[in-house]
């Protein structure tokens, strides 16, 4: 029986992408998701375990570990996908974001992971933690600090975790900038964003599937940062 891969923040966006992927390959899927939609339905259908989790305080992150160990006794890998893109503004209090996106982007992958230790280690084939980071953790953000912090701790987080688990859990981030928009970014937005990186394109998801393959598949990689960000450090 194969280990089931969990995918945080799968209720849409890359994280679906994720899930989508993996069970057209026939590889069993725990998603977690906060926010209900059709999408999850359609997920469910398609052979996912679908569970609801807020990780935004403790007692919701040790809430879906309970609800975890229920379900399984193994994985094959832990994809931290689940983010929440602050940016500091005049009427939010900047403790509140900072808070926030440590607890989503550095508490909760922390938590999880070592609460699910022995879940990766008693898998026969080699495991999987990956943090989905991003650029930003390279050069900072005027606008989003406490996120581009948090992404950093998650960095480090990788770090941590590929020594102590290592040779049987292989740790790693993947760092993207620009993936894909969101719906109501404007088109000056979208323009300006476009010229940040050499290839000037929105890639779309497909090219964060193919990583987190390659990252999947590949037995020597571990405590490794890849980027995913069209050339933008050479903008
Ligand atoms: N999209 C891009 O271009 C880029 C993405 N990245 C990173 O890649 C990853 C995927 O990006 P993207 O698909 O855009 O992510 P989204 O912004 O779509 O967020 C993914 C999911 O995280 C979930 N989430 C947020 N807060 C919580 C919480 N407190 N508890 C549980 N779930 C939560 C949301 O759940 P719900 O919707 O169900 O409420 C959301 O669907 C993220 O880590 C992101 O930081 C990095 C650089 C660029
Ligand atoms: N949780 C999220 N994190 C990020 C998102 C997003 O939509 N959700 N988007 C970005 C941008 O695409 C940025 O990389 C380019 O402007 C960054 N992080």
């Amino acid at each position: 029986m194969t280990a089931p891969i969990l995918i945080t923040g799968a209720g849409q966006r890359i994280g679906l992408a994720f899930a989508k992927a993996c069970l057209e390959q026939g590889q069993p899927v725990i998603a977690t998701y906060r926010t209900y939609r059709p999408a999850v339905d359609a997920l469910q259908k398609a052979g996912a375990d679908c569970v609801h989790a807020d990780f935004a305080t403790n007692e919701g992150i040790d809430a879906f570990i309970d609800t975890l160990m229920t379900k399984t006794a193994s994985l094959r890998a832990i994809i931290h996908n689940a983010s929440d893109w602050l940016p500091e503004s005049n009427d939010t209090d900047p403790g509140e974001v900072m808070q926030a996106m440590m607890q989503i982007h550095a508490m909760t992958p922390y938590r999880i992971n070592l609460a699910c230790r022995a879940l990766l280690e008693n898998s026969e084939q080699p495991t999987d933690i990956i943090h989905m980071t991003d650029y930003v953790v390279e050069k900072g953000s005027a606008k989003h600090i406490g996120y581009a912090a948090s992404k950093a701790a998650l960095a480090n987080l990788t770090l941590s975790f590929a020594r102590l688990l290592a040779p049987k859990v292989k740790v790693n981030s993947l760092a993207p900038s620009l993936i894909m928009f969101n719906p109501g970014d404007s088109e000056a937005y979208r323009e300006k964003t476009l010229k940040k990186s050499l290839m000037g394109i929105e890639p779309g998801v497909e090219v964060a599937v193919q990583t987190l393959q390659f990252l999947l598949d590949n037995p020597y990689i571990t405590g490794r940062n890849l980027p995913l960000d069209g050339g933008r450090h050479l903008a």
